[in-house]
C-alpha cells in the first residue's frame, strides 16, 4: 500500500516581478493547498519604504521574515501543505524557513533582468517601483546546490511556467532534501500528517526529505 505523501511547503522565490504571485497562486490552486502571498505580511512602513524607492535592509526584513516563518511553522505543526511567495533573496532567510522543520521545496523563479524590467514597468497594481529591481538582483543569492529546490524559468507564458513547476515538483521533492543541521526532530511534519488539512500537495512524491 502506498504511504500518504508527506506535507510540503513550497516557497516560490525570486526577485520582484519574476512571477511569484502569478505562479504561486496558480500552483496552490492546482495542488489544492492554501496560498499565502508573502507581500501581504509586509508592514506598512516597509511597503512605504519600497514604494518610495528605497530597498529594504536586513533589519527591515526581520519582522516580515519572522511572520512568514511563523506561518510556515504553523503549517508544519498542523501537518499541512501550502504554497507561499517570498522573494527569499538570501540564503540566511531560506535557512530560517527550513529551521521550522517544515518539509520545504524552493521554486526559484528565473528571469533575465531585461524581461523583468519590462514586466515590472508594465505592472500597474503594485507598490514596487521598477527602480528597485537592480537592488533585488544585487541582493539575490541564488539557490545553492545543497538547498532543497529547483530553478524554473518564467520567461515563457504563465501556463508554461506552471507546467514546469508541476513537473519540477513531481521530480524534485523525491530527491533527498534535508540538511540534518536544519531539522528539528520535534517538528518533523512527517510524523504529524494532519487530519483536517486540505491534503498534502498532490504532485510531490513521498519525500525522503
Ligand atoms: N510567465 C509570465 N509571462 C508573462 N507575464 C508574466 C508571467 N508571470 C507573471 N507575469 C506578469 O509579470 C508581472 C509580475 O508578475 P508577479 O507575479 O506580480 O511577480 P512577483 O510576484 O514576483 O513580483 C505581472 O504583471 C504578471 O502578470
Ligand atoms: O525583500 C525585499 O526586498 C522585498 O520583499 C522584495 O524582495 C519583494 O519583492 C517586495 O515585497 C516586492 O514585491 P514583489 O516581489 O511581489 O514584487
Amino acid at each position: 500500500m502506498e504511504a500518504a505523501p508527506a506535507p510540503l511547503v513550497v516557497v516560490v522565490m525570486g526577485v520582484s516581478s519574476s512571477g511569484k504571485s502569478t505562479l504561486g497562486s496558480a500552483l496552490a490552486a492546482r495542488l489544492g493547498v492554501p496560498f499565502l502571498e508573502g507581500d501581504a505580511l509586509h508592514s506598512p512602513e516597509n511597503v512605504h519604504k519600497m514604494a518610495a524607492g528605497r530597498p529594504l535592509t536586513d533589519e527591515d526584513r526581520e519582522p516580515w521574515l519572522a511572520a512568514l516563518t511563523d506561518r510556515i511553522r504553523q503549517w508544519a505543526d498542523a501537518g499541512r501543505s501550502g504554497v507561499v511567495t517570498c522573494s527569499a533573496l538570501k540564503r540566511a532567510y531560506r535557512d530560517r524557513f527550513r529551521r521550522t522543520g517544515a518539509r520545504i521545496w524552493f521554486l526559484e523563479l528565473d528571469l533575465d533582468p531585461e524581461v523583468a524590467a519590462r514586466r515590472i514597468a508594465a505592472r500597474t497594481d503594485h507598490f514596487m517601483p521598477p527602480g528597485l529591481l537592480d537592488s533585488q538582483y544585487a541582493a539575490l543569492e541564488p539557490l545553492a546546490a545543497d538547498e532543497p529546490g529547483t530553478r524554473v524559468s518564467t520567461a515563457g507564458s504563465a501556463a508554461r511556467t506552471l507546467a514546469a513547476a508541476i513537473e519540477a515538483l513531481a521530480r524534485g521533492p523525491a530527491r533527498p532534501v534535508p540538511d540534518a543541521r536544519l531539522r528539528s526532530p520535534s517538528r518533523d511534519p512527517r510524523s504529524s500528517v494532519g487530519e483536517d488539512g486540505p491534503g498534502p500537495a498532490a504532485a510531490p512524491g513521498r519525500g525522503s526529505g
